[in-house]
């Protein structure tokens, strides 16, 4: 069974003469999926992507997990017509911007002050610089795996994207910025425990995805955050939580308020914030989801770690299209439809029902496939074993996971083309597009 991508081969062509790999990110190159064109998309609404060769797919990619509303859902689309009738970019403040703030630190508490970029990598990179600042000393710690987009000082055994392409040291990151990273396997107290007595005083944060997003979809063990947490302020070091992929993925808020974290046992009749003080970050990035399919980032934190950003403070973070008008509203709206009673329910009971589904059928056709889902996101790592960590996610086979992927593609259900990213549902998808895709996966899986 194949269908005809004749129009998507020719587009590659022209788009390698001109755009470097034809693709302008690498995660984007089907390189790691047996190579050869990706599918150039023309039109998305709702769940669905037509491709330039009109052909139809149900989407699990989610432009990488951006996408939660579904593609155009009407109520962001509007707010984006109207940021762009009323001019797309002021170079000035606006009050959608202290909205937008506001509806974040009512989500994320331990936002005491934000500010907006342009991506998840300024972000990410911003926080790095500001915790420097605020302590006075150099290294990082993080953990294998995780990913915290391009900027130099992250692009140590970076996952996703890097991981895929074989690149997760990436050239060009000189060695002097390098030996400012220290990298601990997630999940593993004593290794961070050793890294930080071995480093302490030079160590400015602790970097972590809370819930991981980019070797699969890795939840911490009971107990990991708290001790990292502690074992992090126990050395005077910041600890920035990466919320880029999870922040307003599984609840109204952020992985660092998110019920279905497993922290270690809490004193019996805790109050909810008690329950998460312990693990709550100084500083947090943000991206994706909260630009509503715009682009954007953010970040905050602490009130006095934050002042240490300029115009207050020594720490320099500037940018031309920081906090433009049609993110900043197509965030709102996104924000507005997600605290809408039911959705985040209606995405777990869709995702949990395609989960376990393809767990079922991978386990009938004798295909070894470990699911790891959280809320309305999963991931499949085509192994026998437990995905708690990058090693355990190297270890999945990729060549099954290229075939299975070219095999759903075929039978129009697109998700991304890593073993190492995950499938997305969004508020667009129904029981019959999880239906359709159980179909389809029946017949790969048993054709594998
Ligand atoms: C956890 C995490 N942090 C940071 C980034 C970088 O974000 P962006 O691609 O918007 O620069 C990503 C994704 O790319 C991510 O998944
Ligand atoms: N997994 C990455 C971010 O979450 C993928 C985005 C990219 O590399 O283009």
């Amino acid at each position: 069974m194949s269908i005809s991508r004749s129009r998507s081969e020719q587009l590659y062509k022209e788009a390698l003469e001109h755009i470097v790999g034809g693709v302008n990110s690498p995660s984007r190159s089907f390189k790691a999926v047996g190579g050869g064109a990706p599918v150039f998309m023309k039109r998305a609404q709702g769940a669905y992507f037509w491709d330039e060769d009109g052909n139809k797919y149900i989407d699990y990619l989610a432009a990488y997990g951006p996408i939660i509303t579904g593609h155009a859902h009407p109520h962001v689309t509007q707010a984006i017509v109207e940021a762009a009738q009323d001019g797309t970019l002021y170079g000035t403040p606006t009050e959608h911007e202290i909205v937008f703030a506001r509806m974040l630190k009512e989500a994320i508490p331990s936002l005491d002050k934000v500010r907006f970029v342009n991506s998840g990598t300024e972000a990410v990179m911003t926080t790095i610089r500001v915790a420097r600042a605020y302590t006075g000393r150099s290294k990082i710690v993080k953990f294998a795996g995780c990913y915290h987009g391009h900027s130099d000082l992250v692009l140590v055994a970076a996952g996703s994207g890097p991981s895929t392409l074989g690149v997760p040291d990436s050239a060009g990151v000189p060695g002097s910025i390098a030996q400012e990273v220290i990298t601990v396997p997630f999940n593993d107290i004593p290794a961070l425990e050793e890294a930080l007595d071995r480093w302490g005083g030079d160590v400015a944060a602790v970097m972590v995805e809370p819930i991981v997003g980019n070797f699969g979809m890795v939840l911490p063990k009971p107990g990991f955050l708290e001790a990292l947490c502690r074992l992090a302020r126990g050395i005077g070091a910041l600890v920035i939580y990466d919320e880029v992929i999870t922040a307003f993925r599984f609840h109204y808020g952020s992985a660092q308020t998110y019920a279905g974290l497993p922290l270690a046992a809490v004193e019996p009749g805790a109050t909810t914030s008690a329950r998460f003080a312990a693990v709550e970050p100084d500083l947090t990035a943000l991206g994706k989801i909260i630009g509503g399919g715009l682009p954007i980032g953010a970040y905050g934190g602490r009130r006095e770690i934050m002042e240490q950003v300029a115009p207050l403070g020594p720490a320099y973070q500037a940018g031309t299209m920081a906090g433009n008008p049609a993110s900043i509203r197509a965030g709102i709206a996104c924000l507005q439809v997600l605290r809408q009673e039911g959705v985040y329910a209606g995405l777990e009971r869709l995702a949990a029902r395609l989960a376990d589904g393809l767990a079922a059928s991978a386990a009938r056709h004798g295909v070894p496939l470990t699911v790891n889902r959280i809320g309305g996101a999963f991931s499949t790592h085509f192994c026998s074993h437990p995905v708690t960590n990058y090693d355990e996610a190297q270890a999945a086979d990729g060549e099954v996971f290229a075939k299975f992927f070219r095999l759903m593609l075929d039978r129009g259900i697109c998700l991304a083309p890593s073993k190492y990213e995950a499938w997305f549902l969004t508020l667009a998808h129904t029981d019959d597009d999880v239906s359709e895709t159980l179909e389809a996966a029946d017949q790969a899986l048993r054709s594998l």
